[in-house]
């Protein structure tokens, strides 16, 4: 089942329980709008290439459209779609004043050069400048991008429509960015793993933890479960994993990382093994972050995780969600697990406007009370309804915006 689907599926579940009527169904789940533009750009070599790039906006019943922007080869305008529609539920349920939306382009950012990066950034914005915009839409990093590609985002725009550093959010401290939102996804999903922990009485410091992924979100969920106590006992990137019962060291890894610029493949510790065997390691919390589709009808019988926290976006399909909640497996749900991105962008966004900046230690702990508030609110939803806590958190998010939406009218 494609991403798209699989958001619907869910979307649908909670709709049912909620008895959203056919009408508002269909306007909470079809895309405002969605942009494919084409993106000649000058190789290195003075060759012209052209590439695809697209933007989909969701849903603005609660506030400006808000979303990240994914480089990578497996881009498509299903799977930006499917991601715009879940930025709508996951700023509802973390209760942000946003809409959804996500942007892509089909590019492995391995076989371009930096050179070639900023100038596909900035064609691709020269296509969408009219589309986004602070009070519109605001882009932020996802997978393949990072505060380098945020600053050309900002400069293009700023070409076509004035100063404005709130058209996008995830830019460098130096930048008009806040410190903390670089590590606030994977800093949010470690709190609320923490949470989940808690809510099965289990020890941190007797949890062993695999994550799949060691970008952005991997390598800080990492880090911060690491320095809570955690095992962390598999690593991985695109090239394979590192695997050790007795725990890998985690500085170790984001040394190596960062210094060598290597692969996990290189790490001189555990063994090396699969990301599909990541998967299915025996292990108390598995860390999903990095793509999506990674737990499907194809493995689901072999997850031995009693615990998932979903740091990727769409992580899971349905029919392997069905399985492993029959199956008691706690599942925190990709849209309030990754939601600390995007409250670290709100801050972000709210303080370009305003132009004053909160340290480091205002903003975790901001993070940390938002993050904490919403996590309260779903799980008091599952458990007075018995459901799983991605069908409580689907239904909250789905609440807001239909009443917002209610509000708004539809003339
Ligand atoms: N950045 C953010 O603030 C947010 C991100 N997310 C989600 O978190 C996930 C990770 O994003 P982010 O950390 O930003 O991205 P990064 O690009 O920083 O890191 C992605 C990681 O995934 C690995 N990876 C890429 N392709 C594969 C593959 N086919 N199999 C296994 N691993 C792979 C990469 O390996 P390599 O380095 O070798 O390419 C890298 O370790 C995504 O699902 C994203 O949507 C959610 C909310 C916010
Ligand atoms: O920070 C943001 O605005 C969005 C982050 C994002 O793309 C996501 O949560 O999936």
């Amino acid at each position: 089942m494609r991403l798209f689907e699989a958001t619907q599926h869910f979307f649908n579940e909670a709709a049912d329980q909620l008895a959203v009527h056919d009408s508002l169904r269909d306007l909470l789940s079809t895309p405002l709008r969605e942009v494919q533009v084409q993106i000649p750009y000058e190789t290195d070599s003075g060759k012209t290439a052209c590439l695809v790039g697209y933007r989909v906006q969701h849903n603005r019943a609660r506030g400006p459209m808000k979303g990240g922007l994914r480089y990578h080869p497996g881009v498509d305008l299903d799977e930006v779609r499917g991601l715009a529609s879940l930025m709508t539920w996951k700023a509802a349920v973390v209760d942000l004043p946003y809409g959804g939306a996500k942007g892509g382009v089909v590019v492995d950012v391995a076989k371009v050069s930096e050179r070639e990066l900023e100038r596909i950034t900035r064609r691709f914005i020269d296509g969408i400048h009219d589309i986004i915009g602070p009070d519109v839409d605001i882009p932020a990093p996802d997978i393949g991008t990072d505060q380098r590609v945020m600053a050309w985002i900002m400069s293009q725009f700023n070409k076509y429509h004035g100063f404005n550093p709130g058209v996008v959010t995830g830019k460098a401290v130096e930048h008009y960015g806040i410190p903390g939102r670089a590590e606030a996804t994977g800093r949010g999903a470690g709190i609320l793993a923490l949470k989940l922990m808690q809510r099965l009485n289990r020890d941190p410091r007797e949890t062993s933890v695999a994550v799949q992924g060691f970008g952005n979100v991997g390598s800080h969920v990492a880090r911060f479960l690491s320095e809570a106590g955690c095992r962390i006992v598999a690593i991985s990137d695109q090239y394979g994993a590192r695997y050790a019962p007795q725990g890998l060291d985690v500085g170790q890894a984001l040394r190596h990382v960062a210094q060598q610029k290597s692969s996990i493949k290189e790490l001189n510790e555990g063994n090396l093994i699969s990301n599909d065997e990541l998967l299915e390691i025996e292990v108390d919390m598995l860390i999903p972050a990095a793509i999506g589709g990674v737990v499907t009808e194809a493995n689901m019988t072999r997850i031995k995780a009693p615990m998932i926290v979903e740091a990727a976006n769409g992580p899971i399909s349905p029919e392997a969600d069905r399985y492993l909640n029959a199956r008691g497996v706690a599942i925190l749900p990709d849209i309030l697990a990754n939601a600390g991105g995007v409250t670290a962008s709100y801050f972000e966004w709210a303080q370009n406007r305003q132009h004053y900046r909160w340290n480091l230690q205002r903003v975790r702990s901001e993070l940390e009370r938002t993050l904490t508030t919403a996590y309260d609110e779903v799980s008091a939803e599952a458990d007075a309804r018995n459901i799983s806590l991605r069908l409580a958190a689907y239904m909250i998010g789905i609440r807001r915006v239909a009443f917002a939406t209610s509000l708004d009218g539809m003339n």
